[in-house]
């Protein structure tokens, strides 16, 4: 097994008398799809808030690349390469596909005034959006306003906006939520192509994509991690069943 790029240690999270993450331990593994799963409620979103730096947790520990970053801001943690991909509202609507990521890899990249610098920069960061814009799939919209962009096409867009970053972790927080199947099909291969060159915490409802694409998934259930395991192992785990799964994917 690779070494773990992320470690929760004991997380616990509280709201009033709730504990929305009860002594959370989870390891995400360089180069694997992870996948978190769990009826409503059950503390997901909590959970990925204080993987991310939007929520501190009450106690525990989380640790990114070998470094505690439990009190880091969210702004360290992306700039250490942990990054959650936004739903939408990231994007600049007024202006290009390819202008839209150029400004994520300039932000990246530092000073705004480099930007400007140097004709050999700017073609340089132009050909790295580019290239982004390839990679998730918008390759043929780059001149596309991006306000105009069908919602699937937005939500690869997200993503690129985060690859932008340099991540070594991504966070995709129900990256498929609100999208017709046959955007949802295309999400999938995206999402497959994000590894191993970057890890990938994935949240979604969407099983059947989950237990297609994850190479690990974890159940959360009230709080606590009741199972992690690989898709087979999830399948056939018995707690999972009557906690969560049913005879949703029995087949
Ligand atoms: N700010 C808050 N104050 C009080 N309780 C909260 C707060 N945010 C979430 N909760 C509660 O904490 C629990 C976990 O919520 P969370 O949104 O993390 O679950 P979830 O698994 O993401 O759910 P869903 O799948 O429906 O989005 C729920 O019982 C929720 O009502």
């Amino acid at each position: 097994m690779t070494q773990a790029i992320l470690e929760l240690r004991d997380l616990v999270k509280r709201y009033g008398g709730l504990v929305a993450t009860d002594h959370v331990n989870l390891a995400i593994h360089a180069g694997e799809i992870h996948a978190i799963i769990g009826p409503n409620g059950a503390g997901k979103t909590t959970l990925i808030h204080q993987i991310s730096g939007a929520l501190a947790p009450d106690s525990g520990s989380i640790k990114f690349a070998g470094k505690e970053v439990t009190r880091r801001t969210m702004h360290e943690r992306v700039a250490a390469g942990l990054v959650r991909s936004y739903q939408i509202t990231n994007i600049f609507r007024n202006i290009s596909v390819l202008d839209n990521l150029a400004l994520a890899v300039q932000a990246k990249n530092g000073s705004s005034m480099r930007f400007w610098r140097a004709a050999i920069s700017e073609s340089a960061l132009f050909e790295e959006a580019r290239a982004i814009a390839e990679r998730v799939g918008l390759g043929a919209q780059v001149t596309a306003i991006a306000g105009n962009l069908a919602h699937g096409e937005q939500r690869k867009l997200e993503v690129g906006l985060a690859l932008a970053t340099a991540p070594r972790l991504l966070l995709l927080d129900e990256p498929m939520a609100g999208l017709a199947h046959e955007e949802s099909a295309s999400f999938i291969p995206l999402i497959e192509s994000l590894v191993p060159s970057h890890a990938v915490l994935l949240i979604e409802h969407d099983m059947d994509a989950v237990f297609r694409v994850a190479h690990r998934i974890s159940v959360l259930v009230a709080g606590r991690i009741i199972a992690s395991g690989t898709p087979d192992e999830i399948r056939g785990n018995e707690e999972v069943r009557k906690a969560y799964l049913g005879d949703e994917v029995t087949a």
